[in-house]
């Protein structure tokens, strides 16, 4: 006997969370229960706005009627959408005992503002320190100096940099300018430096500073290759698709010997519990990039280890199905 439940939430943000220009005051998605005689599975379908191509009406009309497929019996063909078919492929793999329990969670603490924040961050931060460092938002100057500041004061710090493909090659190389080259190699890469690939390529040729590819492995044309410099890449689930295609994109990245860091498209803490649960699972070498549930004021269904910001449960939302 199968039953299914959706409900939509509606999470208030930090003041002052930015993504490609638009300020994010709250974050909107759903979440599913799927019910099978005694097991249970959840997910989340949470689109993200700047980021996805689909936006929430249509990711909700389409789970549900996934959801009217699923619930006739049978095995059903995940949806299209990106978010959804993450969303319902997680809820499938946890009704089937198929997503390891065990979490990674230890993400990367991420730096969006002030570099002493970051500092007193990773004074408590056990084991290897790595940490990420949101560039391209100011002056390229700042940028490099923030950057060297940083390599200086944190002598065991291995940075991760994003760019969100915001420089020209003429800022990229400011940037590059200000950072001290004996500290580059514990850049330990920058996502998508610059507006081209091919521009980004030139960039890493010309500073010796690894690249990895986000935004790229969402684009028609991208194949996976190993090239000189590019040494990891950037997996949101969310934008991505199910947990399957996550899975063969993971495996084209290691089988080339690049670094795999699953990362958040800022779900809630359900999404994200549910992602440091993958990359335990698909990338147990690698620090995931999970740090985004403190730029939320409360969690959703299932807790993050740690984290002071109160839960809502699922019953507390607005119920669609
Ligand atoms: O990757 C991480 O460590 C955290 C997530 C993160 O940086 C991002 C999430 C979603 C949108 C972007 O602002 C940004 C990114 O571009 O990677
Ligand atoms: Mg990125």
């Amino acid at each position: 006997m199968r039953s299914a439940a959706l409900w939509r939430f509606q999470i208030p943000m930090e003041a002052g969370v930015v993504l490609r220009d638009q300020r994010l005051k709250q974050r909107e998605g759903l979440v599913v229960r799927l019910t099978q005689g005694d097991a249970i599975g959840w997910g989340e379908i949470s689109p993200l706005p700047g980021f996805s191509r689909e936006a929430l009406p249509e990711a909700q009309e389409q789970a549900q009627g996934w959801l009217e497929h699923w619930l006739a019996g049978g095995d059903v063909a995940l949806p299209g959408l990106p978010s959804v078919a993450f969303g319902l492929s997680c809820a499938l793999a946890e009704l089937k005992g198929e997503l390891p329990q065990a979490a990674n969670y230890r993400a990367a603490p991420l730096c969006t503002g002030d570099p002493d924040e970051l500092i007193i961050a990773l004074a408590d931060m056990p084991g290897e320190k790595v940490a990420k460092v949101k560039v391209g938002l100011y002056e390229a100057v700042r940028d490099g100096m923030v950057v060297n500041l940083l390599l200086e004061a944190v002598p065991d710090l291995q940075l991760r940099l994003d760019a969100n493909r915001s420089w020209t090659p003429l800022k990229a190389q400011q940037f590059a300018k200000y950072v001290n080259p004996a500290h580059r190699s514990r850049i330990e890469f920058i996502e998508e430096p610059c507006k081209t690939r091919d521009q980004s390529r030139e960039f890493s040729r010309e500073t010796g500073i690894a690249i990895a590819w986000d935004e790229s492995l969402r684009e028609e044309d991208f194949i996976f290759s190993a090239e000189s410099g590019v040494v990891a890449v950037v997996i949101k689930p969310t934008l991505t698709g199910s947990l399957e295609r996550v899975r063969q994109q993971v495996a084209a990245a290691h089988r080339l010997g690049q670094k795999v860091v699953i990362s958040s498209s800022i779900e809630s803490s359900l999404g994200l519990t549910q992602l440091a649960r993958i990359a335990a699972w698909l990338t147990p070498d690698a620090i995931p990039g999970l740090d985004t549930l403190s730029l939320m004021q409360t969690q959703l269904e299932r807790r993050w280890p740690g984290s002071p910001l109160p839960c809502l449960n699922a019953e507390q939302l607005e119920r669609i199905r």
